[in-house]
């Protein structure tokens, strides 16, 4: 467990920072300038913050009021950047095996599982001119690994890949987020990688902690609008694999005694998916529909309703113990005379897909 109180100022920029981030992957989301970066370099001992307390499980990185402050090669603590820094002279073994040595532990990841773990076995004699970005990422992630770090930070590791090479390597990063048992911080302002990467979710905002927990939590809280820009509200969905509907190239996922369709996932009957639906992919009808051609249509209750003062309202919906997040115009609120507790359906229009539900 990472316990994080930071208390930091650089130049005019003020960073006031509180959270605790478990094994698996941590999302530290936020836009341009509201301190991610900043963030990671205090915790990785690169710069001082005023005050606070920084602790790995029982060990304690930083605190001020005891005057703690371990140098950056003792904190076991490794940062992935958004570009790989890898050493261009070297094999890419001898790049992972850098790593291996700069951390000096024994004991962490074994060199065969990293490299099992990244895909990168046919990569290992080349240099790393001859790899493409999403090949050095993956080097450079297992290079990090290989430091026998009891903390991973990446910081936008994948900004830098076009999409098809941010697809290559958001599988990598699925696996080592369940898999590596280690607290992960994972610093991006893409929310479809958070979706797919992380359980808890971190939203900093002007320096401070604005939202903190489960990820399902957070981006289910309806105040959250006020930080809007950040990301399309939305909401995200923990589902079931029910089975395949081959013909058709679809899959019911159960949510509760309901089912979604969606395009055809390879995975097995039971197996957990989680589902992220924007606000604004979200419609509301009272009757249930018929003669329809969005498939998708869940029973649910209204439970919150905030109208602001523009044109739009957004409604949130009670889906058993889910939340379903949806945006209205506010005369749609108005007319359908929606407020807490009155039954209605939803119509999903279409979800962005995760597999592998993770704890949470
Ligand atoms: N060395 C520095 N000296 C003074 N101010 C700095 C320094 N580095 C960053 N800042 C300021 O700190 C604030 C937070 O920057 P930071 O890089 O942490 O933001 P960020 O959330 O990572 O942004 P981005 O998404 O653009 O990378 C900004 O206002 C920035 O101008």
């Amino acid at each position: 467990m990472l316990d994080v109180f930071i208390d930091l100022s650089r130049g005019e920029f003020a960073l006031q920072a509180s959270f605790r981030a478990g094994v698996g992957a941590t999302a530290i989301f936020g836009r341009s300038g509201a301190g991610k970066s900043t963030l990671v370099a205090a915790i990785a001992g690169l710069v001082r913050p005023n005050a606070g307390r920084i602790a790995l499980g029982d060990r304690v990185l930083f605190d001020s009021a005891h005057g703690i402050d371990l140098p950056v090669r003792r904190r076991r603590v490794a940062v992935v950047f958004q570009e790989s820094r890898l050493f261009p002279h070297l094999s890419v073994r001898r790049n992972l095996l850098y790593g291996r040595w700069a951390g000096r532990r024994s004991g962490g990841s074994s060199f065969d599982d990293v490299v099992g773990l990244l895909g990168i076995e046919a990569l290992l004699d080349r240099k790393p001119g001859r790899l493409s970005g999403g090949e050095a990422q993956r080097v450079a992630i297992g290079r990090a690994l290989l430091s026998g770090p009891e903390l991973l930070m990446m910081d936008e590791p994948l900004s830098h890949l076009d999409g098809a090479r941010r697809a290559e390597i958001l599988p990598f990063l699925e696996r080592l987020a369940t898999e590596s048992g280690i607290p992960i911080l994972y610093v991006s302002h893409a929310m479809d990688e958070v979706i797919r990467l992380a359980d808890q979710l971190v939203i900093l905002d002007k320096g401070m902690v604005a939202a903190a927990g489960p990820l399902e939590d957070v981006l289910n809280r309806i105040d959250l609008g006020a930080i809007s820009g950040l990301a399309e509200a939305g909401s995200v969905l923990m589902t079931e694999v029910a089975g395949q509907v081959t013909d058709y190239a679809l899959t019911r996922l159960a949510l509760g005694e309901q089912e979604l369709l969606v395009p055809e996932i390879a995975a097995a009957t039971g197996e957990r998916i989680r589902l992220r639906v924007l606000a604004d992919d979200v419609a509301i009808a009272l009757e249930r529909p018929k003669a329809l051609s969005i498939r998708n249509v869940l029973a649910a209750e209204v439970t919150e309703v905030a109208h602001g003062t523009g044109a739009h309202a957004d409604v949130l919906l009670a889906i058993g113990p889910q939340r379903l997040r949806s945006r209205l115009t506010r005369q749609s609120v108005a007319e359908l005379g929606l407020v807490a507790g009155k039954p209605v359906f939803a119509l999903i229009k279409s979800v962005a897909i995760r597999r592998g539900g993770g704890e949470s």
